[in-house]
């Protein structure tokens, strides 16, 4: 008995020995094999895919290229890599997501332009769009379909070229405004340029004028613009791990939220970090300017925001839109027209002669005793090829904005695009190609003059603003403004590179700009020095009558960040 006891005893814990290894091999296969088959599977994939696609340098399991792409200004070595591959197209991997990165205008015009029907939706973002719940409620990141179609009317009745006749006189007087200010605090430019661009859109938006530098809404919308990094290939591991964006907030150590995400909200970091991770839908951001459209609707003049909560009752649009659509007016129109508008004046302060040239046309056309006003514009080819020129020569979207994606699998060229692969246009290469643009970082407004000077496939001769049915919404807006801006600031000011401490002209280098996605020159000194004393006392009469004009517009927002939250 007592032996049997004993040795039942000993099969009990043979069995509880065998048991307990058994469970620690099931649990080691299921925590480090199941995760090693799956990647390897998906590996062989990528693989097998990798052959059908365009040329690109070699991905690893799970990661991709991410290790291979530079994390400042990819641009240039997407356009190397071109070179190398000898291929206007090449792939890149973020993760096992392929990404199509088209160097050579012709290429990607034959995909987005002439195949519109197939190339006009958007990709998957996991930075830029469910990070920051812009997913199904941001026209910029909606996939082609009704929802986008509707938003889309809905921005254009703000900004497509029928709505925008109303705003010249706004562009213009806020033009005059601005060429007073830089006459006065030359050594602020930047930010008065960057005061001018959010005015417009905040007074077509809401219908409240930005009169101070440091308004707040103004400094939200320059302190948003670190979103458009977001969309950078290669730069955030989340593009390549997707699933790193659901850890719960207690697994911040593992993948702490990446800076850029943080300084785009940086007030409200916490409400931030809790929407993107499964905490209250409604971002704080969006909070904020859902606000900010309610007191905009109660303005006194008519404005976008009063209109879409008009349009709310019959097309259903929720609150989160209309936070979007508004917010997409400082979020699209404020860094790209003051990064432009920035260099244009880099541009005059090195190519001197065009200037001259620009000022010869406003002279004959306009004379000294008054300020051009849009009238003009068909008179002066120069000063519009000047415009053009800018777009072209330093374009601010230097990938072209958001990639598009096609809404199935295609075939160009002998090569696979599977369904919903980001396509993207690297502009830094289209726009500086010599086949297209010889000498390309010469600033020549003469390729633009009397048709263009070189082969293209549109009639404008550059890509500033996109492709395709995507192609920007504010883009007529933002034309008619940079003409009127441009124009007026080249009738009234000599630009000349600024003076260093010992008084000498400073070396400007036009090709010291910013990493970021929307580029623009690194701080650099300018001056303004008017044409002429009566120049410069019209610029006076004329900045005090704009101001006037303006006055409708003026009004306090006390609404901030911390108190929508
Ligand atoms: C110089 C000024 C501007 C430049 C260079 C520019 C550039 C671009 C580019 C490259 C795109 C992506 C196009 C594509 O996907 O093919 C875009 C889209 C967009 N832009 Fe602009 N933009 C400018 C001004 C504006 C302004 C003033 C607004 C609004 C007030 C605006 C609103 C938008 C919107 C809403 C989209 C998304 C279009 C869609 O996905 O349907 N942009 N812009």
């Amino acid at each position: 008995m007592g032996v049997l006891q004993n040795l039942s005893g000993a099969r009990g814990s043979m069995e509880l020995t065998f048991d307990s290894t058994s469970l620690l091999r099931a649990v080691l296969v299921g925590v480090i094999g199941l995760p090693v088959i799956l990647i390897l599977v998906d590996y062989i994939r990528v693989l097998r895919l990798r052959q059908k696609l365009p040329p690109g340098p070699f991905p690893l399991p799970l990661f991709g290229n991410f290790f291979q792409i530079p994390k400042v200004k990819p641009w240039i070595d997407f356009e190397k890599w071109s070179e190398y591959y000898k291929d206007p197209m090449i792939t890149i991997w973020q993760g096992h997501r392929p990404t199509i990165m088209c160097n050579d205008i012709w290429t990607i015009s034959d995909l987005l332009d002439k195949r519109a029907n197939i190339y006009s939706s958007r990709p998957h973002m996991i930075a830029m769009g469910d990070m920051i719940n812009a997913t199904d409620s941001n026209q910029v990141c909606l996939v082609y379909g009704d929802k986008w179609r509707l938003h889309r009317r809905l921005m254009h009745s703000a900004t497509g070229s029928q709505a925008i006749r109303p705003w010249r006189v706004i562009q213009a007087n806020e033009s005059k405004v601005l060429v007073r200010d830089l006459l006065d605090r030359p050594d602020d430019f930047v930010m008065s340029v960057e005061r001018y661009s959010c005015s417009i859109v905040s007074i077509i938006g809401w219908g409240r004028r930005i009169d101070k530098i440091n308004d707040y809404v103004a400094q939200m919308a320059l302190k948003s613009m670190e979103g458009v990094d977001l969309i950078i290939p290669g730069l955030f591991i989340v593009e390549s791990i997707p699933f790193l964006a659901k850890l719960p907030k207690w697994l911040d150590w593992i993948y702490p939220m990446p800076g850029k995400m943080k300084n785009f909200a940086k007030h409200m970091q916490r409400q931030f970090w809790n929407s993107c991770r499964g905490g209250p839908r409604l971002m704080v951001t969006r909070r904020y300017f859902v606000a900010l459209s309610k007191e905009g609707a109660q303005a006194p003049e008519d404005n976008f925001a009063k209109r879409l909560f008009k349009e709310q009752e019959q097309s259903h649009i929720a609150d989160e839109e209309i936070s979007s659509l508004t917010s997409n007016l400082i979020g699209g129109g404020v860094d790209t027209t003051s990064g432009t508008i920035i260099s244009f004046i880099l541009a005059m302060c090195v190519f001197p002669d065009k200037l001259k040239k620009a000022q010869e046309e406003l002279d004959q056309v306009v004379g000294q005793d008054r300020v051009p006003d849009w009238s003009d514009e068909p008179s002066l080819p120069y000063v519009k090829a000047v415009v053009n020129e800018t777009l072209r020569w330093r374009t601010v979207t230097i990938l072209g904005g958001i990639p598009h994606a096609p809404i199935q699998d295609d075939e160009y060229r002998g090569y696979l695009i599977p369904k919903g692969t980001p396509i993207t246009g690297n502009v830094w290469a289209i726009h500086r190609h010599p086949r297209e643009f010889p000498e390309p970082d010469n600033f020549r407004p003469e390729r633009y003059l009397g048709g263009l000077e070189r082969p293209y496939p549109n009639k404008q001769g550059h890509n500033a603003f996109g492709w395709g049915r995507r192609q920007c919404s504010g883009q007529p807006l933002a034309e008619q403004g940079l003409f009127l801006t441009i124009a007026t600031l080249l009738w009234a000011f000599d630009f000349k590179p600024g003076l260093d401490e010992n008084g000498k002209e400073v070396k400007l280098n036009i090709f010291a700009y910013t990493k970021s996605e929307n580029m623009r020159p690194e701080p650099f000194k300018a001056r303004f020095i008017p044409r002429s004393k009566g120049v410069e006392n019209i610029i006076r009469q004329e900045a005090t009558r704009a101001r006037k004009e303006l006055c409708a517009y003026d009004g306090e927002t006390r609404l901030t960040m911390e108190n929508v939250s």
